[in-house]
């Protein structure tokens, strides 16, 4: 008997600009246009195996080996439904020799290679290895920006983690969603020496959702109404030339006024909304004074900080400040011994808090230096590549249909 079953992986994106509200939200459509880097899948990734079985009795998913709730007209439900009618439009209906899997329920495992409630977008990454894999699955002739359409009723930030390198999400107008779908700006080959380190705050899990949050920001904030239509479309002009034209001076500029701004609308939320605390704030003092030492040696911009519905910051830099930009941290946040991963071999094996240290004509005192566990891990990675498909060794599911590891 043939077995119908696909696995793919897929990316993290972290805007540089935000998405934040949106004029539809069932159909996830969003307020303004946003744009994002998508990092490398060899460092953050979800992987998910889709299987469809005429045996299986209702649509199942297991996220991390426990089964989630499938809600019956939810984001996961709406995600499967239509990349059912996908494949019954563009394969079943077009050729009727090809078998009739759209009308079978389906299985699916999914695995997150990064901690799931660390606010670490993993919504994105995670819808959009479900539609990856659902499309290998029923060989669907469709485009990425197509699959994108899909993912985006997942989550709004995962219709961005279809494509690598850079990714614009166009807002679009059409009130069916059909033109709200994401593109690629310049792929991972395009400036493949960007590299993000993700600064992992120990904080407790985010009080307000994006979800919610948004929402509330476009029912009460009279700044987002001057952000959608003065600001990001400007931005979204200006950075698109920046990543062409790989002026990393003009992308960290825009970068960090538009996490700026993102923050302000949720300050300006009735009631307001906090998603930085003094760690991050922190962050942001030590990135501003390293930026303003290069300028002052009349050079540029040198790293550009991110934060999104939380505290963790995340710090684009072209690759040769990375390792000048870890030392810095470390010397204000120092690390618990070992957790690092050095995956770039930047320091040869060397205990990374003995590492710590601060450019010349740095001023020291923008910011206190914390206990070891205020900055709990750092990631170091880079832009990335697309969703993969990956082979049959990589399975999630056993044999009975069931995640590998409840078999
Ligand atoms: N691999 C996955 N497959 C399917 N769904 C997933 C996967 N990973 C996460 N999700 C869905 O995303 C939800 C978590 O999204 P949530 O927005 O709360 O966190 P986050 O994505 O880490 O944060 P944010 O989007 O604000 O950066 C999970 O409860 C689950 O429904
Ligand atoms: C701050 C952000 O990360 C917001 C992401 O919001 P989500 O995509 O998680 O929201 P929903 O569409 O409601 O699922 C900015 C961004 O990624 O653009």
């Amino acid at each position: 008997m043939t077995l119908y079953q696909a696995t793919a992986s897929a990316p993290v994106n972290i805007a540089c600009i935000k998405y934040w509200g949106k004029r539809d939200t069932k159909l996830i459509l969003p307020t303004n246009s946003s744009l994002s880097v998508t990092l490398d899948q060899d460092h953050l990734r979800s992987t998910t195996t889709s299987r469809a079985d005429p045996s299986f009795e209702r649509d199942r998913l297991w996220l991390n080996g426990k089964e989630e709730d499938i809600k019956a007209g939810g984001r996961t439900a709406t995600c499967i439904t239509e990349m059912k009618r996908l494949r019954k439009q563009e394969v079943e209906d077009k050729q009727p020799n090809e078998p009739k899997i759209s009308e079978y329920s389906v299985h699916i495992a999914s695995f997150n290679n990064f901690p799931t409630a660390a606010g670490l977008a993993s919504s994105a990454s995670g819808f959009a290895a479900l539609v990856s894999s659902l499309a290998q699955l029923y060989h669907l002739p469709v485009s990425p920006s197509t699959l994108s359409l899909i993912a985006r009723q997942g989550s709004g930030s995962a219709c961005r983690s279809l494509f690598g390198g850079f990714v614009a999400w166009e807002m679009g107008s059409a009130s069916d969603g059909s033109d709200s779908y994401a593109v690629e700006v310049a792929p991972q080959a395009h400036w493949p020496d960007l590299h993000a380190l993700i600064c992992v705050v120990s904080d407790d899990k985010k009080g307000t959702s994006s979800t919610s949050g948004m929402q509330r920001t476009v029912e009460t904030s009279p700044l987002l109404q001057h952000r959608i239509k003065e600001v990001v479309p400007k931005r979204m002009k200006d950075i698109s030339k920046a990543i062409l034209d790989k002026d990393f001076d003009s992308f960290a500029r825009i970068t960090m006024a538009d996490s700026n701004q993102f923050h302000a609308v949720a300050l300006d939320t009735e009631p307001p909304i906090f998603y930085m605390n003094d760690v991050s704030k922190s962050i942001i003092a030590l990135i501003v004074e390293y930026n303003r030492v290069s300028v002052a040696n009349g050079g540029g911009y040198k790293a550009a900080y991110t934060y999104d519905a939380g505290p963790n910051a995340v710090i684009y830099a072209p690759k040769e400040n990375i390792k000048e930009i870890i030392q810095l941290i470390v010397k204000y946040f120092p690390q618990h011994e070992g957790l690092f991963k050095d995956v770039f071999g930047l320091f040869g094996g060397a205990d990374l808090n003995s590492q710590g240290g601060v450019v010349e004509g740095f001023n020291e005192n923008v910011a206190k230096k914390f206990e070891v566990g205020a900055v709990k891990g750092l990631i170091h990675t880079r832009v990335g590549d697309s969703p993969r498909a990956l082979g049959a060794e990589e399975t999630l599911l056993g044999s009975n249909g069931l995640p590998k590891t409840l078999a």
